[in-house]
């Protein structure tokens, strides 16, 4: 609304409020870039966002995200508007596109996940009946090619699995995404409670955030330090035999967690990448191997695990609704993440810390990119080297990991065994006085830990 002679409703930055009437089995898909925020009610039915359902009459707030409502069980009705992000400095020319679509693939993924249930359940009578002899829960690999599904696959699998008060671990092997952690790591997080969409990436916070509505995550965190797996192939091969090792170690001695198994997302691979699938299946003891739209991939892998016995392949089809992101929409996505992890969302605002620290004090490696490879700098050949200039250039507006390991550990492989205690965003460095302008997460003294700078860059 605006008054005649005060401005027009062209500048007006919330539309008038829409209904929507999403068909049984049928999905509301989705594209709202940045620069809009779609608010939204479920005034009726049962509706859910890759498996977690929304709550009936609750505002929720979406804002640079490609998704799809669906309806499984019943039609539903939403009242939704969009407001323009005023201030939102964003380049896209996308606009907020949105379809019905009854072309919906969400019957084979509950199909996959009732299967995936029956073992759990299996496992948790042998459990039961032979505390003597422990077995663990299915372990899924998701797989595919580059945007077919297998992140929206993944957490449609680990929602459902809440709901039937399963505890999978959810693996995020795709360095890419921040999955209850910052871009350029790997996680394994224990899922007991349904994610949380409106924050970046729909996953949600994790225990450093404080007090929040849903169940703070405690995720398991292995520094990579690239988005891109092919940066350093040894370096992330390394890692994941890491977090496999952690992830088995925990399913032995938690129980619910044992049940529930774990579920796998990985990045974009093919049979060329034969040798990192293997890697995953052995150091995660993979059980079954869901492979999404890709017959080719499915046969050759057949031919490939022929001689393992105890693994099942499945193929199921890519939906088509899947959203081809560019990379710009990524970038953003990953700053987005980051804001969050310092600053929180709307809803849950954190207090971040800005603070000097002499570089004096402090022990900086960083993971050497395979094609730079020198080995005479390199102290662990292939993996990581000291930072030996520490400089504006390499620093200025970058992501740094705090190891868990003392400075006073000298030994070069507890780094590489060592997990993520957090990170801190350096905003400048001076050259001159050799000192970092650096934001925490929350107030405190800077740990004396040995850090590692990413090549994940990200201005305030
Ligand atoms: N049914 C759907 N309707 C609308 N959008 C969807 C649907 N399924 C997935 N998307 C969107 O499509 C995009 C790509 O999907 P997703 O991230 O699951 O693919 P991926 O295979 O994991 O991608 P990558 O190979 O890049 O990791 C995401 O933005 C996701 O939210």
């Amino acid at each position: 609304m605006s008054i005649p002679g005060f401005g027009t409703d062209s500048n007006d930055p919330v539309t008038s409020t829409a209904i929507i009437n999403i068909p049984h089995k049928s999905e509301w898909r989705i594209e709202i870039p940045f620069k809009t925020t779609l608010d939204f009610t479920v005034t009726s039915g049962v509706a859910e966002i890759f498996g977690t359902e929304l709550p009936l009459n609750v505002h929720i707030h979406l804002s640079g995200v490609k998704c799809a409502i669906y309806a499984p069980i019943e039609d539903v009705s939403i009242s939704y508007h969009l407001i323009d992000n005023i201030g939102e400095l964003s380049s896209e020319d996308n606009e907020f596109s949105e379809y019905i679509s009854t072309e919906s693939c969400m019957d084979n993924y509950l199909n996959l996940h009732l299967a995936i249930e029956q073992k759990r359940q299996s496992c948790t009578d042998h459990n039961i009946l032979n505390p003597g002899e422990l077995i663990m829960g299915p372990r899924v690999l998701v797989l595919g090619g580059d945007a077919c599904g297998k992140t929206s696959l993944c957490k449609i699998l680990s929602g459902y699995a809440v709901k039937m008060d399963s505890c999978p671990v959810l693996v995020n092997l795709n360095p890419r995404d921040g999955v209850f952690a910052l871009p350029g790591s790997i996680s394994a997080t224990p899922v007991s409670d349904s994610f949380d969409l409106e924050t970046s990436g729909g996953y949600g916070f994790t225990t450093t955030s404080g007090s929040l509505a849903h169940n703070p995550k405690q995720p398991i965190v292995k520094n990579f330090g690239f988005s891109s797996i092919r940066e350093n192939l040894d370096l992330y091969k390394y890692q994941i035999s890491q977090l496999g090792i952690t992830v088995l170690s925990r399913l032995e001695q938690d129980l619910s967690v044992r049940n529930g198994g774990v579920i796998i997302d990985t990045p974009s691979l093919d049979i060329k990448d034969f040798s990192v699938i293997e890697n995953i299946v052995s150091d995660f003891q993979v059980n079954i191997l869901v492979v999404i739209g890709n017959e080719k991939l499915s046969i050759d892998l057949g031919k490939k695990f022929k001689h393992k016995s105890n693994l099942d392949i499945v193929k199921v089809p890519g939906s088509p609704g899947v959203v081809d992101v560019n990379e710009s929409f990524i970038r953003r996505v990953q700053e987005q993440t980051i804001k969050e992890y310092f600053n929180g969302t709307n809803k849950t605002r954190l207090s971040p810390f800005k603070t000097d620290i002499d570089l004096h004090d402090l022990v900086i490696y960083k993971p050497v990119v395979t094609r730079d490879l020198m080995s005479s700098l390199s102290f662990l050949p292939k993996y990581y080297a000291i930072l030996e200039e520490p400089s504006s250039s390499n620093l200025d507006n970058s992501i740094i990991a705090i190891t868990q390991l003392p400075q006073t550990n000298k030994s070069p492989r507890d780094l590489l065994n060592s997990s993520v205690l957090g990170y801190v965003h350096v905003s400048k460095f001076d050259d001159d006085k050799k000192k970092l302008k650096v934001l925490l997460p929350f107030p405190g003294v800077f740990p004396r830990n040995v850090l590692i700078a990413t090549n994940i860059g990200y201005n305030e």
